[in-house]
């Protein structure tokens, strides 16, 4: 996602690239145009977040729960805006990011793309419609290299489906199954995980009642779109009041 948000940024008319950072000793100091594909910029990659963060305006962050949580902490310290799309972030890692919003404005979601987005409003509004009769399973494949599961936007559907249900998701999420499970539980909202070759992201949500199934799905074919959504996220929080803001305000959905 790093190459891709370079990219992006550069061609995106009022954006402007300020830095970068990697953990890879083997990346510092690399152009990061060249690093993507790009004419070379002059600007280099680096690994001081405090200074990233001195000299972005908004920082756009893909990395890792533990990168999140430390630059959260220094965008709220600076006052800076932050756009965050990593996933897999534990309940503490969560809470940080919550407590960093009441410092910095901060854009987060699971899944940057306008589909996705649209896709969790019409999950929620066909579980609120179907109810308890229905029994909702989240299926997700994603490419072999993903290290987190089920997917951020998996769960974001779950959580979709569960308010529309008017239930906290936790109180009624089956995230795997695995041996002698015994019967579906009645309210049970299930998750399947696929992981493998280049899949770049394919969410499901079934709504299984007797006698017929509706499906509501997403398949992304180019990661680019996750990258212009962080980016119109970045130009859109800009100067606004700390706060926790989601690609649903960004796009005005
Ligand atoms: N919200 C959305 O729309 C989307 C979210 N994602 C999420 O974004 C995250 C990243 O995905 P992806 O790009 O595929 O993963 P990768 O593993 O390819 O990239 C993670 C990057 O984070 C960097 N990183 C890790 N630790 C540090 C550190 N301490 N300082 C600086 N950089 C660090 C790594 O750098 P190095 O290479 O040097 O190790 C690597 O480049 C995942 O959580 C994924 O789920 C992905 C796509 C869309
Ligand atoms: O790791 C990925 O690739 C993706 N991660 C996000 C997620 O966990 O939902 C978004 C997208 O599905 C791609």
């Amino acid at each position: 996602m790093g190459r891709m948000l370079i990219a992006e940024v550069v061609g995106t008319t009022g954006a402007m690239l300020a830095g970068g950072t990697a953990q890879a000793a083997t990346l510092q100091g690399q152009d990061l145009g060249s690093l993507a594909g790009l004419a070379p910029l002059g600007v280099t990659v680096g690994n001081d977040a405090v200074a990233l963060v001195q000299a972005s305006d908004v920082v756009i962050d893909f990395t890792a729960p533990a990168v999140t949580v430390r630059l959260a902490a220094l965008a709220a310290e600076a006052g800076k805006a932050l756009v965050v799309g990593t996933t897999g972030l534990d309940p503490a890692q969560t809470a940080a990011i919550q407590a960093a919003a009441r410092q910095a404005p901060i854009v987060w979601s699971a899944n940057m793309s306008l589909g996705v987005n649209l896709l969790l409003g019409l999950v929620e509004q066909a579980a609120a419609r179907l109810g308890p009769d229905y029994d909702i399973e989240v299926l997700e494949m994603h490419h072999r290299m993903k290290v987190d599961a089920p997917s951020g936007t998996a769960l974001a559907l779950g959580h979709a489906a569960a308010a529309g249900r008017q239930v906290p998701l936790d109180e009624v999420w089956v995230k795997s199954r695995d041996g002698h499970t015994g019967a579906r539980a009645s309210g049970t909202i299930g998750f399947a995980t696929l992981r493998g070759g280049d899949v770049v992201g394919d969410h499901t949500v079934m709504f299984a009642g007797l006698g017929e199934r509706v499906e509501l799905g997403h398949k992304a074919s180019d990661r680019r779109i996750y990258a212009r959504g962080a980016v119109r996220a970045a130009l859109w929080v800009k100067g606004r009041p700390p706060g926790l803001y989601g690609m649903k305000d960004v796009l005005g959905l």
